[in-house]
């Protein structure tokens, strides 16, 4: 990202040309803003925010819901075929949850055309019971692929642009302080070995059956784009971060909790130790939110969330201090099933992470930090035995 400062000797009209020799005027780094400032005062308030998709992304977005709808409607054997899960982890390939969702993860490419055709996939394709046989079904799967990479390329740049408003509005966090941190997400990673944390995801829940415990996500910002109902945010009392209670606290999915913390590698910076230790939502901001302009209700309550939302993670909120609160969602099951497509923007896990551009100091371990942050959560994509399972030994941790 451009961050050149240069000199202008061009003397405003009714200055001295004298005196503005001796001034240096850099021009504003990066882009402008992207969001107006209610929206970046909702999304640092409240840990959420509706936006409107760009005109490019929008379209990719329609087209990828269609080609999925169309991939998902594919035998399971080649929807596994195609998009294999990695061993112990649903953030790669293809995942079937029966009774409640199923969806596809992407943090590098898989889909390669030339695996297909080789003698033992053919021999597994020969056998899959789809009428137009291998040939449009491989078509089918890489157009898929093509599809989520584009949509990944456009909502790492929003997502990107996103994070320079909130770096405004913290206060003298460069536009480009944001970049070290996920020079892995600009796009889809080539191959496993180039892959960072950041995921592209679309899901597709059952009518009546699927749902998403509530939860925080880990990263730094997840765009979520709907097709139905069922996405629901947490909405905070009062007015933002200066109106926030212990009651609307979940401390059930804290990351660390005091006893956790003794367990965080020695080499965490103290700032961020203290931070993850320190409370979910923000009571120390300097922030200037509580202008009177935002009304919201008495109580801490769930609602519908628009259509497409972007919401803060864990690793946000504590880069930013805890001034800025991770948005709590859910996903509640819905009578005609819902589609969903989710772009998780995480920090790299890759070197370390200098904290001085976003008013720390020192720096801290980049996988560190991310397994202190995602260690003994509950994974709500899990089968429902395994949720419980996380969720009960979480409770055993506290
Ligand atoms: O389906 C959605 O819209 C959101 C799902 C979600 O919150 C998640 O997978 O973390
Ligand atoms: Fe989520």
């Amino acid at each position: 990202m451009q961050n050149a400062k240069t000199t202008s000797r061009v003397a405003p009209r009714g200055l001295h040309s004298e005196i503005m020799d001796d001034i240096d005027i850099a021009p504003p780094v990066g882009a402008p803003p992207l969001l107006p400032d209610d929206q970046v005062r909702q999304l640092c308030d409240h840990g959420y925010v509706g936006v409107v998709l760009p005109t490019e992304l929008s379209y990719n977005a329609d087209r990828l819901f269609q080609s999925a709808a169309a991939f998902f409607d594919m035998p399971i054997e080649e929807k596994l075929r195609f998009f294999p899960p990695s061993p112990n982890s649903t953030e790669q390939g293809y995942t079937h949850l029966p009774g409640e969702k199923e969806f596809v993860t992407l943090r590098h490419r898989t889909c390669q055309p030339r695996n297909v055709g080789s003698s033992s996939e053919s021999s597994i394709s020969s056998t899959a019971p789809h009428a137009q046989g291998a040939g449009s079904s491989t078509t089918l799967a890489s157009h898929l692929e093509n599809l989520m990479s584009l949509v990944w390329t456009d909502a790492s740049r929003l997502l990107h642009r996103i994070l320079t408003d909130v770096g405004a509005r913290l206060g003298n966090v460069a536009p480009d302080a944001w970049d070290p941190l996920v020079a892995d997400a600009w796009d889809v990673p080539p191959s496993p070995l180039e892959a960072g944390p950041s995921m592209l995801r679309v899901f597709r829940y059952e009518p009546r059956g699927g749902v998403a415990d509530p939860h925080r996500d880990l990263g730094l910002l997840t765009l979520c784009i709907c097709r139905g109902y069922g996405l629901e945010v947490w909405q905070r009392p009062g007015q933002g971060l200066s109106g926030s209670t212990m009651h609307d606290r979940d401390d059930s999915s804290h990351p660390l909790n005091a006893e956790m913390e003794a367990r965080l590698p020695d080499h965490l910076h103290p700032h961020v130790k203290n931070t993850l230790q320190g409370p979910e939502e923000g009571n120390k901001t300097n922030i200037a939110s509580s202008d009177g302009t935002t009304h919201s209700p008495p109580v801490a309550t769930w609602k519908s969330a628009p259509s497409v939302t972007v919401l803060v993670g864990d690793t946000l909120s504590i880069l930013s201090g805890r001034r800025i609160p991770a948005g709590r969602h859910r996903v509640v099951s819905s009578e005609d099933g819902r589609m969903s497509i989710v772009f998780a923007l995480r920090a790299t896990t890759r070197g370390t992470i200098e904290l001085g551009p976003f008013g720390g100091s020192g720096a801290v371990d980049a996988d560190a930090l991310w397994q202190a942050i995602s260690t003994r959560r509950v994974n709500v994509n899990v089968r429902k035995e395994i949720r419980e399972k996380q969720r009960a030994l979480s409770r055993a941790n506290k």
